[in-house]
């Protein structure tokens, strides 16, 4: 691709055709490819001027499809230029600033600096937007600051997970481990001047509209617990999907004499080894957890109350060689294609097996042929996994179809269930001793350490942040506990210029990362801010029949999406079993949604 977009050559998609073809993966078509470095190696050293001008959506078109080797549908091209890092190429910034002057008197608060709020710092500063971030803990990178259990890492593709203004040649294996996103970010923090916006150790305690200034109270408790308030004429949220580790309820656990652990709340210094230890749990955290630490340990006991799907790995080393880093960081475009590549198999593609088809033979197991398809290819690799022990796979093997919660990336999770010193108990427990766990047939489980990963909390999705709108309205008293609505994920009606991030809604749940997700939003917002200069106005809100058919064309889709499926109890869906983080739509149609505000359903004054 990097020698076709430099040479703008394209009977080299002829003649190479073989190098972008699946079937020829296996028998290999290394010779193309020296010809190929080769051929590259020439232009790039000979002196003589590449072609670096962006190409045109026809042409990306072309390339994009020779090398999935599958149509790139036209509706796609704008989303992939942008979100895999050939808009920053351009000549030509997203959001140009404008009327700088005017837009520095406006401030936005941003609550939360991972990677959604370091995000809005980088845009909102570009657009020329004044801002201040508040953040709790004493650095940047959110859940990838606080998780440091063994084993933490990326499920989605790191060539992807990251953004698309900063597309990153350094990352060490294709699902890097969390201390090199939390590099990433601070890098990124630093490098856009970010962190000098930040206040830290600062929780924001509520923020209330004021109807006379229009503009927002922003309470703060500072590192020295110190309140205060701070005005801002427009607050975002970005404190992510997560809010804190959810601990079991078992009778008894605070009587337990060991050590017990959240992975949320990891002890670097814990050491496992030589320990007896009974983990609580098998989803994403489990499913890192144990392979990390299975060979220091005596004894691993996994306590499971549903398993999960489980993603084949493609190969044992996922280890990004050290040829492909150089290239990422000294070949024009290579990780740009790379990045694209990389997102178009892990994206929408995925939607199909999450759409319901209503005339499905089989619906307690599988919504439609797709994913029914997936289900086989993922129950064979449980299969091959677990061939000597039909014990442990009747007990891994879900009863809910494939992508009605998360499926988790395989680090070794059935490789580890088959050693001698590990054992999968499926029995509910009990109650917790004094030295370790009792199941509910009486069986007692010893135990010098409890790993408790259990989850995180989701809800309520703004905290415990007290939030109130026009009128003195409380965002609790609109939403409940756990009713959560807004237009396009992100606006409320009642609470002027409040801008939610990863709100109700929006969680692109079959594909991507939050990545794409924090990068559409803020662009959105953006563009609602700079729609408000542009119309001489202050503050801006939804209009509430607009807000609400927007949200009965949610509930209408989601009726068609496997989030929605009976056999399915998930985070993804609140108390009532209404799904309320997963977003309906293929991320080209939700990222299309978020290009620019439509001014007709929002009131501004
Ligand atoms: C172990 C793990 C693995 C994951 N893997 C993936 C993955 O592979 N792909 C993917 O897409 N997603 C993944 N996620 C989800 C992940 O949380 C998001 O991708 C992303 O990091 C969220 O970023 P964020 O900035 O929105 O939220 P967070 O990272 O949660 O950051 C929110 C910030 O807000 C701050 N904050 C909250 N409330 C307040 C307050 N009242 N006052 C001040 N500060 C406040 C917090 O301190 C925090 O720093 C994973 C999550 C976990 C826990």
């Amino acid at each position: 691709m990097v020698l076709t977009h430099l040479t703008r050559d394209l009977s080299l998609l002829e003649r190479f055709a073989k190098v972008c073809d699946p079937s020829h993966a296996e028998t290999g078509a290394e010779p193309d490819a020296d010809a190929i470095r080769d051929l590259l190696a020439e232009v790039l050293t000979s002196g003589r001027p590449v072609d670096t001008t962006p190409l045109t959506d026809a042409l990306f078109q072309r390339l994009a499809s020779a090398y999935v080797h599958e149509p790139v549908d036209e509706e796609f091209i704008p989303l992939l230029l942008d979100q895999c890092g050939f808009a920053k190429l351009a000549p030509e910034p997203s959001h140009p600033p404008k009327a700088l002057s005017r837009q520095r008197d406006f401030h936005v608060a941003v609550i939360g600096a991972g990677l959604s709020g370091i995000c809005a710092g980088v845009k909102l500063g570009e657009a020329g937007y004044s801002y201040r971030i508040y953040d709790r803990n004493e650095d940047v990178g959110g859940t990838w600051l606080t998780n440091v259990y063994p084993g933490v890492g990326v499920d989605t593709p790191s060539h992807f997970y990251s953004y698309s203004f900063e597309v990153n040649p350094d990352w060490p294996e294709f699902y890097s481990k969390g201390e090199y996103v939390l590099d990433y970010l601070r890098r990124c923090a630093d490098g856009y001047g970010v962190r000098d916006h930040v206040e830290f150790q600062t929780e924001v305690l509520s923020c209330a509209y004021d109807d006379a200034s229009k503009r927002w109270a922003v309470t703060v408790r500072d590192r020295r617990g110190q309140e205060r308030v701070d005005w801002a004429d427009a607050v975002i949220t970005a404190i992510g999907v997560f809010q804190g580790a959810v601990r079991p309820d078992i009778p008894g656990l605070d009587e337990f004499a060991g050590i017990a652990v959240h992975t949320a709340e990891w002890d670097p210094d814990l050491d496992l080894t030589g320990r007896r230890v009974a983990m609580i749990g098998t989803g994403a955290s489990s499913m890192q957890v144990g392979p990390a630490i299975v060979d220091d340990v005596a004894q691993l006991t996994v306590f499971q109350r549903s398993p999960s799907w489980i993603m084949p790995r493609r190969k044992d080393d996922l280890t990004v060689s050290e040829g492909a880093n150089w290239a990422m960081r000294h070949v024009p475009f290579y990780g740009e294609w790379f990045r694209f590549f990389t997102y178009w198999f892990a994206s929408d593609g995925n939607f199909v097996r999450v759409v319901i088809d209503p005339e499905w033979h089989m619906p307690e197991v599988s919504v439609s042929k797709p994913s029914e398809d997936l289900r086989q290819w993922l129950l064979a690799y449980a299969r091959e996994e677990l061939a000597d022990r039909p014990d442990l796979l009747e007990r891994v093997i879900p009863d809910y179809p494939p992508f009605g919660k998360r499926i988790l990336r395989d680090s070794n999770w059935y490789r580890m269930l088959r050693q001698d010193h590990v054992e999968l108990v499926t029995d509910a427990i009990e109650r917790a001793t004094t030295g370790g766990l009792v199941t509910a047939d009486g069986r007692e489980v010893p135990a010098d350490v409890l790993i408790l990963a259990t989850g995180y909390q989701v809800l309520p999705m703004l905290g415990q942040i007290d939030i109130t709108g026009r009128n003195g309205t409380a965002l609790t008293d609109v939403w409940g506990h756990d009713e959560p609505r807004a237009h396009l994920g992100t606006t409320v009606p009642g609470f002027p210029n409040l801008f939610v991030l990863a709100g109700p809604n929006s969680a692109p749940n079959h594909g991507a990362g939050v990545n794409i997700l924090a990068e559409s939003q803020i662009h959105y917002i953006v563009g609602c801010l700079d729609l408000l200069h542009e119309r001489g106005a202050r503050v801006l809100e939804p209009r509430q029949d607009v807000h609400d058919a927007y949200n009965e064309r949610v509930d209408e889709a989601l009726e068609g999406r496997v989030w929605s499926h009976p056999s399915v109890r998930s985070y993804y869906q609140n108390s009532s079993g209404r799904v309320i983080v997963s977003c309906p739509w293929r991320l080209v149609d939700y990222w299309s949604m978020l290009r620019v505000p439509d001014e007709d359903e929002y009131i501004l004054s």
